[in-house]
């Protein structure tokens, strides 16, 4: 297979209609040479956030990365994946309990993730939780809170354990920007004791004029506290 156009030509087109400044262009050259990768997944460049993560894992079926998977979570994830051979996820969109539980129920079967929004639903109430929980269980998925985490750590471990939605209490995963640093994780690690529990990062958005430019992205991929984000990336998109 060929590419009809390189990264480097986008670049530079870019670049020439004003787009993107000469930092972009060096900060995502330097991403992509160190992102270069041997067919059978190696890096090309030593990868320094790879440290305790074997980059060929990431070119094994899901039943041996699921032996590999550093957070129980993904592993999990994982085996849900094998044994119901899907990665679809649902986005359950809906503003009321009943809706979200009847699309559970529907979608379930066919899903290995039921990603919520609980902050829309109109009467929710603890038994809304109660009754995804044994939706999750019946059908076997994972549910994920599309919270996008995005303050400080003190103020996400609130967010994320108290007011009425309780979310760290059965979300198995969140979403969480990384923006504000690592800061966000461990506040997020510091509201959980003895559950398993993940999160996904947003770096990049669909949504028009969002500000997820090339730049936030390569930057975003180079950080070395982020050293699993390749990994949970990759299971993402798998
Ligand atoms: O960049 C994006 C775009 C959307 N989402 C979330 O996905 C679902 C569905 O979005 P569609 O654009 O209708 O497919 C919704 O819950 C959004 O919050 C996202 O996370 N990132």
């Amino acid at each position: 297979m060929n590419s009809l156009c390189t990264l480097s030509k986008i670049l530079q087109v870019l670049k020439e209609a004003g787009q993107i400044n000469q930092d972009v262009v060096d900060s995502v050259r330097k991403y992509i040479a160190a992102s270069q990768i041997h067919p059978d997944g190696t890096f090309l460049t030593p990868q320094p956030r790879t440290e305790n993560v074997n980059p060929s894992r990431l070119t094994l079926p899901f039943t041996a990365r699921a032996d590999q998977a550093v957070n129980p979570v993904a592993a999990k994830l994982l085996k849900v994946m094998v044994s119901k051979q899907s990665n679809l996820c649902v986005a359950a969109d809906v503003t009321s309990a009943s809706r979200l539980i009847s699309l559970a129920e529907s979608a379930g079967p066919y899903v290995c993730l039921f990603k919520t929004h609980i902050d829309i639903v109109e009467d929710f109430s603890p038994q809304l939780i109660q009754d995804l929980l044994a939706a999750a269980q019946k059908h076997n998925f994972l549910l994920m809170e599309d919270r996008k985490f995005a303050d400080i750590g003190h103020t996400v471990s609130l967010q994320y354990s108290q007011g009425i939605h309780k979310i760290s209490s059965w979300a198995d995963l969140v979403t969480v920007h990384p923006i504000p640093g690592e800061g966000v994780i461990t506040g997020l690690k510091s509201a959980v004791t003895n559950l398993h529990r993940g999160c996904f990062l947003v770096v990049e958005m669909s949504s028009a004029g969002n500000l997820a430019s090339p730049n936030y992205v390569a930057c975003m991929l180079l950080q070395p506290q982020w050293k699993y984000l390749r990994s949970i990336q990759t299971l993402w998109r798998a």
